[in-house]
């Protein structure tokens, strides 16, 4: 039998007065994965990761991290998620391994040698064991992120929740997250991890999901959402050799084409349609008898997608 979901949200909804911010979100995430949300503002990312770190009721729904349900027993699932808000501060008057002691003793984490054992495993596993004793004030933003995240790990949580982690850090410093990620998620742990920039998440995550105006839009692999969001628009470019105003008043005529452009030898316009259509309009412009050199194809990126997502968030 396969493993219950790490994460199972079902029929979630939040309301602030007659406003809906989550909408019937429903959703399940397996354990080992690192699962991002992605979604323009106000897209209802951040009013999810307040019921699912039980800072807020919802207005109804339910939800269950690794068999917990988190509106009936707040003391169990308080145990095993761990929490990172988005821009957390750390101090600038200790010294990383203080900091971290501090929070483990909060955490009422044994005696102090086993505090010290289990701040090295923290910062083993985000690879900060060299900044041991730097200035918390001193380190990159990325560093700092990755002492967060250390923090966040001390009583060893199986759901780590964080909220955009990865604003503002350059690709070095992602990198560096990404890779601290994959290593807890290869222990069994699950993230669950926002961003309103989806190549950030694309890079990041196993898998993913897209919200807008509090709806769940898509799920699953990059591949996988890009098809639900019907983001088969692309931009083709056929290279003749002649046949020229043939094909172009033959492909205006055509109803997925719009946009179309003529340039020296090329025509180019844009094509929202399915791979099959695509290849039936190759097909149709040989048999015209056009002198077809090249045709070539460019899709949208991830971001324009999201683009996409958010312009329709303001109609
Ligand atoms: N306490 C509140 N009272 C009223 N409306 C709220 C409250 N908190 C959030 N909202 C509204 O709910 C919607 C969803 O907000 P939420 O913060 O969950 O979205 P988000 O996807 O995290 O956006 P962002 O990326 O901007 O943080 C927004 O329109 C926001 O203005």
């Amino acid at each position: 039998m396969s493993s219950p979901p790490a994460i199972d949200i079902r029929s979630l909804r939040v309301d602030y007065g007659n406003f809906v911010a989550v909408n019937d979100l429903t959703l399940q995430v397996p354990p080992g994965e690192v699962f991002g949300i992605v979604g323009p503002n106000g897209a209802g990312k951040t009013s999810t990761f307040r019921v699912l770190t039980t800072l807020m009721e919802p207005t109804y729904g339910e939800v269950i991290l690794s068999g917990v349900d988190v509106l009936e027993d707040i003391e169990s699932a308080r145990r095993i998620i761990g929490y990172m808000p988005d821009l957390a501060p750390v101090p600038s008057d200790l010294k990383v391994w203080e900091f971290l002691d501090f929070h483990a003793n909060a955490y009422g984490i044994g005696n102090r040698a086993q505090r010290r054992d289990r701040v090295a495993e923290c910062l083993e596993e985000v690879d900060l064991t060299n900044q041991r004793d730097s200035w918390c004030n001193k380190l990159s933003r990325g560093q700092t992120q990755r002492v967060v995240l250390a923090k966040t790990l001390l009583h060893r949580p199986r759901v780590l929740i964080l909220d955009e982690p990865a604003s503002g850090l350059d690709p070095l410093a992602r990198r560096d997250l990404r890779h601290a990620l994959r290593k807890l998620a290869a222990t069994g742990a699950t993230v669950f991890v926002s961003s309103h920039i989806l190549s950030e998440l694309a890079e990041m995550c196993t898998s993913l999901c897209v919200m807008n105006r509090g709806k769940l839009l898509a799920s699953g692999t990059v591949e996988q959402v890009r098809e639900q969001l019907g983001s088969n628009e692309r931009t083709l470019t056929a290279s003749l050799l002649s046949g020229h105003e043939q094909a172009a008043e033959w492909l205006s005529a055509q109803p997925a084409v719009h946009d179309l452009q003529r340039s020296g030898q090329q025509i180019i316009f844009g094509y929202k349609g399915s791979d099959e259509s695509q290849a039936d309009l190759m097909a149709g412009l040989v048999r015209l008898g056009v002198r077809m050199r090249a045709f070539e194809e460019k899709r949208s990126s991830f971001e324009d997608i999201l683009v996409e997502v958010a312009e329709s968030n303001r109609n």
